[in-house]
């Protein structure tokens, strides 16, 4: 099988620091793989560089076998490459329902008449997407009404509604209690089944990453040390040395 992501020998450096140093891996359709690494290990350089905010000084970057490199952002996410943000960007002032039209207005290219609120376009499919964020019960709540856990489901059917083939996750469980976060991956984890997108995310929180990703990369200074299921990344000597200075992190993380 032909990867969705593949990305090989991805550098970019500022000024003398090597923020991401060589950095290869591939992604397989509905695979959620986490990215991690200590504080400026170089994961949200990675991240900008696969959705075009960023210039590589080198490597390649290739979607479905296409290169994206030197793509502008907004022709590499109607390619397919979506990404929900650590800060939720969506409409306050419209409804939950509204929210996820607009996205699919939007996706497929349809004229929105910004000063109509009675748009009928696309309610069925909004409907959908919220149901399967476990949201429909909340679609004519404004979205200002929202808790932030909500939130960031909302955000999620709005990624959704781009059909992406890969959907990049920058810390999406940050400001999240602990019980939220599991919740909020879980869901995702079965969407990510369900309709076969594939995941890259970054998070801090090591039991939802044990808990969900599929696979691991872990980043360190720019350098990709370490790869695999979660019971190799935990027994990994190096990534316990240079990442957790010891493992006491890692302990428990992710044991149901
Ligand atoms: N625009 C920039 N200008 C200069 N240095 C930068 C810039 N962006 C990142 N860096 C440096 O590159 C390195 C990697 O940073 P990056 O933000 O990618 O790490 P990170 O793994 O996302 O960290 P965190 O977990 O703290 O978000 C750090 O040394 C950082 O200081």
């Amino acid at each position: 099988m032909s990867a969705v992501l593949a990305v090989d020998a991805l550098a970019k450096s500022f000024g003398g620091v090597h923020a991401v140093d060589d950095v290869s891996f591939s992604l397989d359709k509905g695979e959620f793989l986490a990215l991690i690494g200590p504080n400026g290990a170089g994961k949200t350089t990675c991240f900008n560089m696969l959705n075009g905010y960023l210039k590589p000084d080198g490597g390649s970057v290739k979607l479905n076998g296409r290169e994206l490199i030197g793509l502008p952002p907004r022709r590499i996410w109607r390619l397919g490459v979506g990404r929900t943000f650590q800060i939720t960007a969506t409409f306050l002032s419209m409804t939950v329902r509204e929210n996820v039209q607009m996205a699919l207005i939007s996706h497929h290219r349809r004229i929105y008449d910004l000063f109509s609120r009675a748009t009928r376009l696309y309610v069925d499919e909004a409907m959908a997407l919220l149901d399967l964020v476990s949201m429909s019960e909340q679609a004519e709540r404004p979205c200002s009404e929202l808790a932030y856990g909500d939130l960031k489901r909302l955000e999620l059917a709005i990624a959704l509604a781009h059909e992406p083939d890969l959907l990049l996750m920058d810390e999406p469980t940050a400001g999240m209690a602990p019980s939220e976060r599991i919740a909020l991956m879980a869901l995702t984890a079965g969407i990510v089944e369900k309709r076969g997108v594939s995941v890259v995310f970054t998070e801090h929180d090591m039991d939802v990453v044990f808990a969900h990703a599929h696979r691991i990369l872990v980043l360190n200074r720019g350098q990709l040390i370490a790869e695999g299921t979660g019971d190799q990344i935990r027994k990994n000597p190096l990534v316990q040395e240079v990442y957790l200075g010891g493992g006491s992190v890692f302990e428990g993380a992710g044991h149901a």
